[in-house]
């Protein structure tokens, strides 16, 4: 017998509701969507004895190693895209892998809607199944299970072992526990060339996942047609930690023909890698580290997604007083990363936090970006929210004399 028949009750009544007012936009609605996502776990979690649920949770970490073990088996590449099913003695003689093993990984992902099990031993895509048919989605959850994961699984011992007063840092945390090394994060990735060929194609899973436009809330069409560079070959947009380019190309494609040059920086490796795999010919290329000098000076913007998060207020703050010795009084820094709310911040959001945690980086608030913005002396202009919300922000810091446009967030 359920506990709270009344709640189940009425939070059916909020999902229909809620699918209803779905049902009518013409666009898609995040918000209501993300009122809907939340009524319906508060459903299940109704639905569950209270020890169900505190076993639901409890087990989520054997559904995630069945998800990576068959990402790695190959999986996904079998799977009839028709829709039609497969046997698991058809799909363990095409991956030569022993049928009993792999019908106990597929249970536990059918159990989870992963797959569908029509009949015995028979498997069909789902819904779900399918957005694993994207390669970067499947890159993206086995870098995360394989790297950042290992830091995960050992946050608990490393936050009692420091009696739970210190998060750890980059140089020593829950990630060097758990992935039993003495190398930082970025150097463990790239003391092996699979490994970080493998974190950069996971990047550019859900590129497209922005706010309205693929490169996210901020207007740079706008931006560099209110300030334009004087000459093509100026630097318009510098994409700092831009891994294989994908924000770049998000940019070119929301906003051709913008004038001046979109330039993707990272780490001599990994920029080394991206020309390997292959760049578009617009697009240039600079090697060097944020930790070090800006070598591009007076570009209109410095774009940073998803950098910022990976490090603490420390070491942001010399990656931003790198890029102010760098920066005119037209450049931007254009920073893409969560802006968590105050209270009731979503599951992605905190959860996220924690990853970042696991090897010394951290999500900010909206009062710990201005803190950290303006410890390297610039000045925080604007916040930028796009359809996403706070998951999707965009923070925009200039220097104290910036004599470029305002540009007002809608
Ligand atoms: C979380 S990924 C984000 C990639 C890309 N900006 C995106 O949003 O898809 C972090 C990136 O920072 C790069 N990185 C790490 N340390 C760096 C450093 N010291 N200097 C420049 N880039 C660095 C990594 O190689 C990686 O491409």
């Amino acid at each position: 017998m359920p506990t709270d028949t009344g709640a189940i009750l009425e939070l059916s009544k909020t999902i229909g509701s809620l699918a209803q007012t779905l049902d009518k936009c013409a666009v898609s609605n995040k918000q209501v969507q993300a009122a809907l996502i939340v009524a319906a776990e508060k459903l299940a979690i109704a639905t569950r004895e209270p020890e169900e649920n505190v076993y639901h949770i409890a087990t989520q970490i054997a559904h995630n190693a069945a998800i990576r073990s068959i990402i790695a088996m190959g999986v996904f590449e079998q799977m009839p895209e028709d829709g039609s099913p497969i046997s698991s003695s058809t799909l363990a003689s095409r991956l030569n892998v022993n049928e009993e093993l792999l019908i106990r990984l597929l249970r536990a992902c059918t159990s989870t809607h992963l797959f569908a099990n029509p009949s015995p031993n028979h498997y069909v895509h789902t819904p779900l199944s399918r957005a694993y048919l994207t390669p970067a989605n499947r890159a993206m959850t086995a870098q995360m299970y394989d790297f950042t994961c290992k830091g995960v699984f050992a946050l608990p011992e490393f936050l009692l072992l420091n009696k739970f007063d210190s998060a750890g840092t980059y140089e020593s945390g829950a990630f060097q526990m758990g992935a039993n090394t003495d190398l930082t994060f970025w150097d463990y990735l790239a003391a092996v060339p699979e490994r970080m060929q493998l974190f950069s194609a996971g990047m550019r899973a859900a590129t497209t996942i922005g706010s309205g436009r693929a490169s996210g809330a901020f207007p740079f069409g706008e931006a560099l047609a209110e300030d334009p560079v004087a000459n093509e070959d100026d630097v318009a947009v510098v994409d700092v930690g831009g891994g294989r380019g994908q924000a770049l190309e998000a940019i070119q494609r929301d906003w051709p023909g913008m004038k001046g040059k979109l330039v993707l920086q990272d780490l001599p490796h990994v920029v080394k890698d991206a020309e390997k795999k292959g760049l578009p010919e617009w697009m240039g290329t600079s090697g060097g580290s944020f930790f070090e000098e800006q070598k591009i000076k007076g570009a209109r913007i410095y774009h940073f997604r998803r950098i910022f998060h990976d490090w603490d207020q420390i070491k942001g703050r010399q990656i931003l007083e790198n890029t102010k010795a760098a920066m005119n009084d037209l450049s931007r820094v254009i920073i893409a990363d969560m802006a968590l709310p105050d209270v009731n911040a979503p599951r992605d959001m905190a959860l996220q936090d924690l990853n970042m945690m696991s090897f010394g980086g951290m999500e900010r608030s909206v009062s710990q970006w201005k803190d950290l913005i303006e410890s390297a002396g610039l000045v925080m202009k604007n916040i930028w929210f796009g359809k996403d919300g706070a998951k999707h922000a965009v923070v925009e810091a200039v220097l104290p004399g910036f004599k470029g446009h305002d540009l007002t967030p809608y």
